[in-house]
Order: C-alpha cells, then sequence, then structure tokens
C-alpha cells in the first residue's frame, strides 16, 4: 500500500523550473533514501511532502490528502532537520512537557518514548549540555510526541560524527520496525544510510534518475568483498558460521549476496551498522548519475 503518490509533480521558484515531472509512489513501512548532489531538489521534494510549501503542478497525495491543504498532514507527518532547533537554556523535562501539552500527548507515553531511544537520563540536562547527536535523537523523539505516521528528514546527520550518525540511522530502522513508521531522509552519504534503507530515490537536476527498491540498485554487484559492521558480532558470526568471513577488528569481511547475507542477519536479530564496499559507491553512481 502506498502513502504517498506523486505524479508529475513540477516546482518552479520564479521562472526557474527545479522539479521536473516527479512520479513515484512511496510504500508503507518503507525507509526511503532520498539522494543526489547540491541543488538537486531533495529539499524542496521533501518540504512539499510535508505540506511546507505547495507544488507548481502535478499531483501529490499524502495519506490520501493534498499535503497544502491538509489540517491533517501537520499532526501526521513528523519533519526533522539538519540542525535541531531545540531552546540551549531549556531542560529536556521543560521541552518534552511543551511539546505533550501542544499535541495533547500524555507525559508518561513521552517519557516511554525517550526511554525507548535510551534517553531518559538527560531529562534534567539542558540542550547546550548535549552533544549534537543527542540533540538530533531528541529532535526525532520531539516528532514522535504527535503520533505521526510519516516521519520527513532533511539531512538529519549532516552536522553529526560517525558514531552519532549511525545511532540516527538506527533510531529510524527503530522506527520503521517497531513502530510501523514511513521514513523519507536525505543524504549527502548515500552509502552510509544504504544499509538502513528499503528504496531510494535519486535525483539530479530536479531529475528523477531513480526510483526503487536498495535490492535493484545493487542488483549487478553481489559476488564481491565488503565489510560490515554489526551490533552483536557474535551473534553474526554464529549466524554466517557456514561462509567464508574474516574479522578484521571490528568489521567482518564477507563476499556474497548483500540482500540475502542482510537477510540472514536480521534473521538472527542482529543489526548491520555499516557497510561498506567501493561497488556500492560504483553502483550508485552507475544507476543514477551521482558525482
Ligand atoms: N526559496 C527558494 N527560492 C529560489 N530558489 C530556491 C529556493 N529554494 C531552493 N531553491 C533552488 O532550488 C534548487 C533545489 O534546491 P534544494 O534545496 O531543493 O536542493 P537540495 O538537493 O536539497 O540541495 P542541498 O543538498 O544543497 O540542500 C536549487 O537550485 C536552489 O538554489
Amino acid at each position: 500500500m502506498s502513502v504517498i503518490d506523486a505524479i508529475n509533480l513540477t516546482k518552479r521558484y520564479g521562472d526557474i523550473e527545479v522539479l521536473h515531472g516527479l512520479t513515484f509512489s512511496i510504500e508503507d513501512r518503507s525507509i526511503t533514501l532520498v539522494m543526489g548532489p547540491n541543488g538537486a531538489g531533495k529539499s524542496t521534494l521533501l518540504k512539499i511532502i510535508g505540506g511546507l510549501i505547495n507544488r507548481t503542478s502535478g499531483y501529490i497525495s499524502v495519506l490520501g490528502e493534498d499535503p497544502w491543504n491538509s489540517n491533517k498532514i501537520p499532526r501526521k507527518v513528523g519533519i526533522i532537520l539538519d540542525k535541531p532547533f531545540l531552546p540551549p537554556y531549556l531542560t529536556v523535562i521543560d521541552i518534552v512537557k511543551e511539546v505533550s501539552s501542544e499535541f495533547n500527548y500524555p507525559l508518561s507515553d513521552a517519557k516511554r518514548l525517550l526511554e525507548d531511544f535510551n534517553l531518559l537520563h538527560f531529562l534534567k540536562n539542558k540542550v547546550r549540555e548535549l552533544s549534537a547527536g543527542t540533540k538530533q535523537k531528541l529532535q526525532i523523539v520531539f516528532s514522535l510526541i504527535k503520533n505521526p505516521e510519516i516521519i520527513i528528514a532533511d539531512e538529519p546527520t549532516a552536522n553529526l560524527d560517525i558514531t552519532s550518525r549511525y545511532e540516527v540511522y538506527n533510531t529510524f530502522a527503530v522506527l520503521r520496525e517497531k513502530m510501523g513508521l514511513t521514513v523519507l531522509i536525505s543524504s549527502h552519504i548515500p552509502a552510509e544510510i544504504l544499509a538502513f534503507s528499503t528504496h531510494v530515490l535519486a535525483i539530479n537536476n530536479g531529475i528523477m534518475k531513480f526510483f526503487g527498491k536498495v535490492d535493484k540498485l545493487l542488483r549487478n554487484n553481489f559476488l564481491e568483498e565488503f565489510y560490515i559492521v554489526v551490533d552483536n558480532i557474535g551473534k553474526a558470526l554464529e549466524a554466517l558460521k557456514d561462509r567464508k568471513i574474516e574479522v578484521i577488528g571490528n568489521q567482518i569481511r564477507i563476499s556474497g549476496n548483500l540482500a540475502e547475507i542482510s537477510k540472514i542477519l536480521s534473521n538472527a536479530g542482529v543489526r548491520i551498522f555499516y557497510v561498506r564496499n567501493s561497488i556500492i559507491d560504483k553502483s550508485i553512481k552507475g544507476e543514477t548519475g551521482w558525482e
């Protein structure tokens, strides 16, 4: 079932058309990586989906409604930006209370969300005392306080170090798996997020270059060697014991079909934090025109 449908969607700023006739459907409970170089049109597309700006022509439906003319979309779509706008001198609990009361959300449920994302111990901290990664995770949790069905994240990891970036990607994977949310994330660092995504929508100069499942993007490149980092190396080694693998530091070197290996690990309850392989970068470039 699709939750977002776009047909021939265009956007012009003044005389300049920056989105040229995009057509796609986003499936319920998917994580779509929206990728493309600077100025490609990623933010513009996400803002249209979130109802922050209107399209120029074409059709867009989000949860069955036109996002620009909808009371439902501001409540059902959570928007996450690259830099969280959290008041630096307020404590986390102050903000939680404010956001909960704004959306009529029980405070006890909000605290449970913080607990789910391992943030409960920051309740009494002021925002300025928190790391960039923690602030971003908080922004994500705050966006959940209204019970959204879709989360749109525009470059959510742009200002984060690698550890925090993976924490944030992981948070999105949890949102999808445990809370059944549909997630759209834009990024400049596509290879990192690919392991957490189900679909890819690639734009370049406002033209959609690729839309489809991650497997399709990587389809020709499976019998290659790559490196993965997982959350539980012991469980991963057990799950992959019939395969030729080598452990190098915290990475597992393995050859084979990436989709198949991810499935084995996922069935064993192991989460992949990181996949690296020059082929992934090459297939992103080959299929999408990404430089
Ligand atoms: N409010 C605006 N008025 C005029 N032009 C705009 C406006 N916002 C964006 N643009 C232009 O539209 C094009 C697409 O911009 P957009 O921000 O959507 O791209 P992006 O892919 O998100 O880029 P980045 O990765 O740099 O954020 C760019 O050429 C940009 O200069």
